[in-house]
């Protein structure tokens, strides 16, 4: 092996000034964050030049002198002009690049086996960062990788290693440092954690939760550094329970692995925790407020749609590196009523029909596994049954046409939700104004409640004093909310008007319409009816029922299929399943965007006698020989059965952070001959992805 780096390179002031270029073991130990780090590094017993410029990693062969043909340009690696800031793009073509975002731990060893060693856990690091003698010569880094240039799925990720070599330990252990420091210090970063809740659920999907997890999270959870508290579930809505009354202050997230019955009962648990914690009323909350903890997801269910519009695959190393990697996302959540009561929190479709009906019939075969799906569908498809059915919406304005990225235009409105959503990113930023402006008026009402009521406050509990606050500020926000987001939603030329929200996204019911809204009723007999929170995509139906609902916009797709021949029941289905089909192509579709809707059946009315269970507006008289009402449907929310039948759904615009970016979009790889980088710049800005559109 030959030596490199304490003897190659001097310190030297960069042309750009983007940082000095410092080399040796001298230079890298006085390196600071800021600093271009740059040395000689073996990988494979190859040597290669190596840089640390603010966010990236470069690593380029270097080429040898004797085999140096004579008419070939010789190529010089990482140029001193090179090294500005901003010239991430400019590497050389074959330079590998990797952004600080995508480390998922940094280990150094005597040998290349201690260095693949997962680090030790955080208390034992801290006494390990004081002990250690810089003895270690390899130094392994480990990454997450997007598959970009696979021709069937460019969204799934997957785990890799880089192991480099240098003699002088002294490097290498200053490496590791700076390394560390400028993953901790990178954007997500501050947003890894350290602590999780894990819920396995045993029973959803193949009943492969457990060995799922083990697998494939386990150990990537430990490379990350990660301590996992795991909770295996021994019934349904035992996750609910103990999110309702646990102390979680220890943790930073709460994981689930399981379908998406398991995640809606983590956000539901959370939510209602929340409520709860701010002394709310649960059946009729003034608002509804955002939980403290995000949540991650391990896809082990039948459907995983939940998991799969988040990343556009149903990946579980793609989904567990997306925790690790603590890139997180405002998630959408709809709320579901009945005219009486909040019933539960809905992620990703609420159905009433078809998939209501096999909802409700699939239950009964719980023991054919994923395969009851399949049986209760085309059961219920045969059948081929309309509902009579009354709606209620306010439609959102049209969307104008959005660039996702300055390297994509989509011409067909409305847009798909991709990672970097504009759409979602412009709602974001609204939510941050209104947490602020939420935040600032918490802090005057309680500043002006504390001179009058100083006595009465002593005596009450904190926690039952703020809740009072929050839901004044709750109101008291709502008027200032309006000026900030029609300034914000005309200087981003979203739409000319704003609409008034309220903390979580929906309308306010004592509020005046913007002028042009108004309320939308539409009366039929229909073979489904979807309310859709996200795309609903899944391995069967790529593109999900809802092509172009957002993560994170705060709207959710009213989906309306009348009740029409078995034929058109075949073209609608043939339509959610491929990557081109488009159901808003289909006559007897309509399809609404807006925020809220009510929904009521246009049958027999309801009457006290024939109603089910307390609570459950089911009517029980028509019941088939099949246990399925021949009138009426059931609700299928999340995969869950909902028999109540007045119906009110709103989405509430981010209410809760996912450690997710959005999938990439997918079309077929570029032709030969096109130079595409090994390694995305950044994996996050998709740069380089192949596979766009
Ligand atoms: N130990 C358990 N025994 C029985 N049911 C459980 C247990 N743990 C969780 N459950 C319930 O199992 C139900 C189904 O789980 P889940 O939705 O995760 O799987 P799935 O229905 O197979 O997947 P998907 O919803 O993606 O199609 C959930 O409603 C959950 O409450």
């Amino acid at each position: 092996m030959t030596q490199s780096g304490s003897t190659e390179f001097a310190k030297t002031a960069t042309a750009g000034g983007a940082g000095d270029v410092y080399g040796g073991a001298a230079g890298a130990a006085a390196c600071s964050s800021s600093d271009v780090l740059l040395n000689n590094f073996q990988l494979k017993k190859k040597s290669y030049r190596v840089l640390l410029h603010g966010q990236h990693l470069v690593w380029e062969r270097m080429q040898r002198q004797s085999v140096k043909r004579p008419n070939e340009a010789q190529k010089v690696p990482l140029p001193e002009q090179q090294l500005t800031a901003g010239a991430e793009s400019s590497y050389g073509a074959h330079s590998h690049i990797l952004h600080m975002d995508d480390i998922i731990s940094i280990c150094a060893g005597n040998s290349k086996h201690e260095s693949l060693q997962p680090p030790p856990s955080n208390r034992d690091q801290q006494q390990a960062d004081g002990d250690t003698k810089p003895t270690a010569q390899f130094l392994t880094i480990n990454y997450a990788e997007r598959l970009s240039k696979s021709k069937t799925d460019c969204n799934r990720w997957q785990l890799r290693r880089i192991t480099f070599y240098n003699a002088d330990a002294y490097i290498v252990r200053q490496w590791q440092l700076q390394l560390q420091a400028r993953v901790a210090s990178s954007p997500t970063g501050g947003q890894r954690v350290q602590r999780l809740l894990v819920f396995i659920n045993p029973f959803g999907g193949r009943k492969a939760g457990a060995q799922t997890y083990e697998r494939f999270v386990r150990p990537l959870f430990q490379l990350a550094g990660i301590d996992a508290t795991c909770i295996t579930t021994q019934r349904a809505n035992q996750i609910r329970d103990i999110l309702l009354t646990h102390d979680l202050s220890c943790y930073e997230a709460v994981c689930c692995v399981g379908g998406d019955g398991t995640v809606a009962e983590v956000i539901n648990g959370l939510v209602f925790r929340r409520m709860r914690e701010l002394g709310l009323d649960e059946q009729r909350p003034a608002y509804i407020p955002r939980p403290t903890l995000p949540v991650a997801v391990i896809p082990a269910g039948s459907t995983d749609t939940i998991v799969y519009s988040m990343h556009g695959t149903a990946d579980v190393r793609t989904a567990a590196i997306h925790v690790v990697l603590g890139q997180k996302r405002g998630l959408d959540v709809c709320s579901v009523s009945n005219n009486r009561t909040l019933l539960r929190f809905c992620a990703s479709v609420l159905s009433y029909g078809y998939l209501g009906d096999v909802a409700a019939e699939s239950e009964q075969y719980r023991w054919m596994g994923t395969k009851r799906y399949e049986y209760s569908g085309i059961k219920a498809f045969f059948s081929n049954r309309g509902y009579d059915a009354e709606l209620q919406l306010l439609e959102e304005p049209t969307e104008p046409e959005t660039p996702q990225s300055p390297a994509s235009v989509y011409t067909e409105p409305p847009s798909v939700c991709y990672a970097n959503c504009q759409r979602c990113s412009i709602a974001s930023s609204l939510q941050e104004q209104r947490s602020t402006l939420f935040a600032a008026n918490a802090d005057e009402s309680r500043d002006e409640l504390q001179p009058q009521q100083a006595e009465q406050q002593k005596k009450l509990a904190e926690q039952q004093a703020q809740p009072n606050d929050d839901a004044t500020v709750a109101v008291n926000c709502e008027s200032q909310l309006n000026e900030i987001e029609t300034a914000l939603y005309r200087s981003q030329l979203l739409r000319p008007t704003s609409l008034p929200l309220q903390p979580g996204g929906s309308y306010g019911s004592n509020m005046s319409l913007p002028s042009g809204l108004q309320w939308k009723t539409i009366r039929g007999n229909f073979f489904l009816i979807c309310g859709a929170n996200i795309t609903c995509a899944c391995a069967r139906s790529p593109n999900g029922i809802s092509r172009y609902s957002h993560l994170g916009d705060g709207c959710l797709d009213l989906i309306l299929v009348r009740k029409t021949s078995f034929l058109n029941n075949v073209r609608f289905l043939l339509n959610t399943a491929g990557r081109a089909g488009d159901i808003r192509n289909l006559p007897f579709v309509e399809v609404y965007r807006t925020r809220k809707f009510i929904f009521r059946t246009l049958t027999t009315p309801a009457t006290e006698e024939n109603l089910s269970l307390a609570g459950s507006r089911q009517p029980i008289a028509q019941n088939g020989s099949d246990g399925v009402s021949s009138e009426y449907s059931s609700w299928n929310c999340d995969g869950e059965v909902v028999t109540d039948l007045d119906i009110t759904m709103s989405s509430h615009c981010q209410l809760i952070d996912v450690f997710m970016r959005g999938p990439h979009s997918y079309s077929k790889p570029q032709k030969p001959g096109v130079s595409v980088p090994t390694t995305p710049v950044s994996s996050s800005d998709n740069i380089y992805c192949c596979c766009k559109d």
